[in-house]
């Protein structure tokens, strides 16, 4: 499923009526009769239902939805919250067929009359604006949705809550709060935003009917789902061996911290990976050994405890590697990330301090051949782009795209939306997971499951996708079944990778 902004979705609409010939008037009806559909399975008649038209083809959707309901025995009625003149085209096309079919339309006077309508119902359709909201909401339209988020007992946003915006890098709204938002064609941008994602409640996509010749076209943003996760896992062979699954190797902990690589080697062994190889410093490893029997271990020179650059790694040894946590941020770290992207022709995913380090290497990262993965949390992130975070925050697919084509690289940025880009600028989101991931060591576990797929034979985007599918997937299903998001340990994922394989492959 695609995701989109205001402009790509007027885009596949415009081509749907030009390019194929759809009228406009059609897909408007298919919008609110999908709408209609999804109501009339789940809500009961004796409901009272108000649906707040405004302006533009948003308000025209509400009307037709109005319209099915009404000849479905709804007690339906429709508050228009602009002056007549401001209907026009399809919206108005399809305000006459309602009144045709003995709808009952008040024109809004003053915000005053809308308070004690919405009090007397128990649903509120939410038609006011869509994704054609220009600026701040002005007013009146910004007191009535005032009045909705104050009185309403339950909200359904037709497409998109009014007044929020559909793309991202925009901070200054005013936006119904829904219940429910019922989105028509793709999913917008701001579905996948922290500070708007909130204001959708429950979502789902409705279809209004727009052909797949035009939806195939220039979409480069898409949502990776367990349909997706399902369809690209590869699968294991009858006959394969240990050396089908990969070599990887994990560069990272120290005697202070340990538990950063254990978590990361095991979880890789846990995905699925055939051969995993931990190196880290000597003093570290028997207590990492003690946690991870199937592992092998390559023992570094230290210094207090620290890797140090004394012996150099074979990097050329193995199919992947993966660098950075608990490695510390002491310049001698540094030096075996520098030769790692100089000398190893596989591969390379850099997380946590190994970010720190690769800061001031990334001018070099573009001449490597072969790939390299960043695996940023936001903060890393902003450190990266000498951003602050809520910037980044604002348009983190802006800022991941720009990077990622900057530098060669892909980037997996990590929140309740991870969002994953390739070089190139493609664009996957994930959005399993939950607050139990909020706590050291979920990054290492991550780190593991995606060394681990990107040592199996798929395209790297996808193996980064499933990776984080199963991160995510993971957490949910501890959460639903032993665990609670209190006291969900990055050590539990292990078990949750195991769950997820069994339901989902
Ligand atoms: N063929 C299509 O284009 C389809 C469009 N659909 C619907 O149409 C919507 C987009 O329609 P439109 O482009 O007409 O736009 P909208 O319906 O989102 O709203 C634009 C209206 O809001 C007003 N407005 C803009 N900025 C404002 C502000 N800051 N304060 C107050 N009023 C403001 C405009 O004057 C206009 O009346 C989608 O969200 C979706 O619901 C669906 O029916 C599917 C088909
Ligand atoms: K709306």
């Amino acid at each position: 499923m695609y995701i989109v902004t205001a402009e790509e979705m007027y885009d596949m609409d415009h081509g749907a009526m030009n390019k194929v010939g759809i009228d406009g008037k059609l897909l408007m009806e298919n919008a609110g009769r999908s709408i209609a559909a999804s109501l009339k399975e789940r809500v009961s008649k004796t409901y009272r239902i108000l649906v707040l038209a405004g302006g533009g083809n948003n308000g025209g959707d509400g009307f037709v939805i109005a319209r099915t309901l009404l000849d479905n025995d709804f007690d339906v009625t429709v508050v228009q919250v602009v002056p007549d003149e401001k209907i026009i085209g399809d919206a108005l096309y399809h305000k006459q067929l309602f009144v045709c079919c003995g709808g009952n339309v008040t024109v809004m006077q003053t915000v005053d009359e809308v308070g004690p309508m919405i009090s007397r119902v128990d649903i509120v359709i939410d038609a006011i604006a869509g994704i054609g909201m220009k600026g701040r909401l002005r007013e009146p339209l910004a007191s009535v949705v005032d009045v909705v988020n104050k009185k309403a007992s339950y909200v359904l946003s037709v497409d998109i809550p009014s007044g929020l915006p559909a793309n991202e890098g925009i901070s200054d709204f005013y936006a119904v709060q829904a219940n429910e938002t019922l989105i028509t064609g793709f999913p917008k941008q701001s579905a996948f935003l922290e500070h708007t994602a909130p204001y959708y409640g429950n979502w789902q996509v409705v279809s209004f009917g727009l052909p797949s010749v035009i939806t195939s076209d220039g979409a480069h943003r898409y949502l990776w789902t367990e349909e997706q996760f399902r369809k690209t896992i590869p699968e294991r062979g009858r006959y394969s061996h240990k050396g089908s699954h990969g070599r990887g190797l994990a560069v990272g902990g120290s005697a202070e911290m340990p538990g950063s690589i254990t978590m990361t080697v095991h979880a890789a062994l846990r995905t699925g990976a055939g051969l995993v190889t931990a190196a880290t410093a000597k003093s570290a490893i028997p207590a990492v050994a003690s946690q991870c029997m199937e592992a092998t271990y390559l023992a570094l020179g230290e210094t207090n405890g620290r890797m140090n650059n004394e012996l150099p790694i074979p990097f050329d040894n193995y199919d992947a590697i993966v660098m950075g946590m608990g490695m510390g941020r002491h310049h001698e770290a540094r030096s075996h990330i520098r030769k790692a992207l100089e000398e190893a022709s596989c591969p390379l995913i850099v997380d946590a301090d190994g970010l720190y380090h690769l800061k001031s290497l990334l001018a070099s990262v573009k001449k490597r051949k072969s790939p390299v993965v960043l695996t940023p949390h936001p903060g890393e992130m902003a450190m990266l782009l000498d951003k602050s975070v809520p910037e980044l925050l604002q348009k983190p697919f802006a800022y991941a795209k720009m990077a990622a084509e900057k530098y060669g690289v892909y980037i997996v940025l990590k929140g309740p939306f991870t969002i994953i880009t390739t070089p190139d600028g493609q664009q996957t989101v994930t959005t399993t997971g939950n607050e139990g991931l909020a706590k050291g060591g979920s990054g290492d576990v991550l780190s593991g499951i995606i060394l681990a797929m990107v040592l199996q034979d798929q395209p790297i985007m996808e193996a980064l996708s499933n990776a984080c599918f199963i991160h995510g997937k993971a957490a949910d299903m501890l959460i639903a079944d032993t665990h609670s998001v209190y006291d969900l340990l990055a050590s539990d994922l292990l078990h949750g990778i195991s769950k997820v394989y069994r339901t989902f492959v």
